[in-house]
């Protein structure tokens, strides 16, 4: 049974999964985004690629929603739709009641690739850039929400160095903090760990649920590690593979099941649907 605003404190069993298409769930409030029977098409000369197909789902204020699929589902064509970097071929998406139609600085970008920053600026200007071109804020409002935007990752050492002297966790961090210190609606993250190594990508994701934990701001995060998805996610929508549908929803995910134990059980679970037939999958 699908519910809304999961309490991850709260005991309770760990994997409320469920096979409802996400279309037919009664929404108890507004959602924040709602992307209603997607399907996103490439158009290359002489064929056309479905790289996702009749996708629905809602993200919710403060949700922590995790797009999980295997490679080549369509997870990060949908992240940049909902970016509007693509237009639907079918279905709309809306975000607080508008139709997405091009990029804009209430969804923030995260990606998985380290040369995201301006290598001529520092970790200060690199933050403050969006700031001021995108917000229009003064330099001085720039740098001081900047600079606190910066400490919330823990750079503030870092504030005056440039991109090529720190490491690749450092740089995804000030990644994020550039992406956060816009205050979007949602922040859009795709696979924004997965070059790093496993130790400094586990402590990344900590940091993360940390940050959510002081701001409880917006995210949507493109994964295909299951570990990584019951690690961020308080909701883990399940594509199935190429071209990505929905497979399921797992719920309410408890965060405090990664330390119980329970987590092992709920990864197993996840793989089982992910990689079960349909027919499987819908029990
Ligand atoms: N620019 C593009 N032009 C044509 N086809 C593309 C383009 N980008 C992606 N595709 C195709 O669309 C499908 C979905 O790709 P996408 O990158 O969204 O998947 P993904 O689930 O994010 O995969 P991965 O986990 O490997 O990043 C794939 O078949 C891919 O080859």
């Amino acid at each position: 049974m699908t519910s809304q605003g999961a309490e991850l404190a709260s005991p309770r069993p760990p994997v409320p999964v469920t096979d409802v298409p996400t279309s037919q769930v009664a929404a108890v409030a507004e959602p924040l985004l709602d992307v209603s029977s997607v399907t996103l098409r490439y158009k290359l000369p002489g064929r056309v690629i479905t790289a996702t197909e009749r996708v629905s789902f809602q993200v919710n204020t403060s949700d922590r929603f995790v797009l999980l699929g295997p490679s080549g589902c369509g997870k990060s064509t949908l992240l940049k739709a909902v970016g509007g970097y693509l237009k639907p071929s079918e279905g709309s998406m809306t975000i607080k009641g508008r139709t997405v139609t091009a990029p804009g600085p209430d969804r923030m970008m995260v990606f998985q690739e380290f040369d995201q920053l301006l290598p001529w600026k520092t970790v200060l200007e690199n933050v403050m850039f969006p700031l001021v071109e995108a917000r229009g804020l003064s330099r001085k409002e720039a740098a001081e929400k900047a600079k606190l935007y910066i400490e919330k990752v823990n750079l503030t050492r870092a504030l005056d160095s440039y991109p090529h002297t720190l490491s690749g966790g450092m740089k995804q961090r000030v990644a994020i903090a550039r992406g956060m210190a816009m205050e979007p609606d949602i922040l859009l993250m795709d696979e924004p760990f997965a070059a790093l190594d496993a130790l400094t990508r586990r402590t990344c994701q900590d940091e993360l649920i940390q940050l959510w934990e002081d701001t409880r701001f917006t995210v949507m995060f493109v994964t295909h590690s299951i570990a990584e998805a019951i690690r961020i996610g308080n909701r883990i929508l399940l594509l199935s593979p190429h071209p990505g549908r929905v497979k399921a929803e797992v719920v309410d995910v408890d965060t405090t099941s990664v330390a119980d134990g329970s987590a092992g059980r709920l990864e197993r679970e996840i793989h089982d649907l992910l990689f079960a037939d349909d027919g499987v999958a819908a029990h």
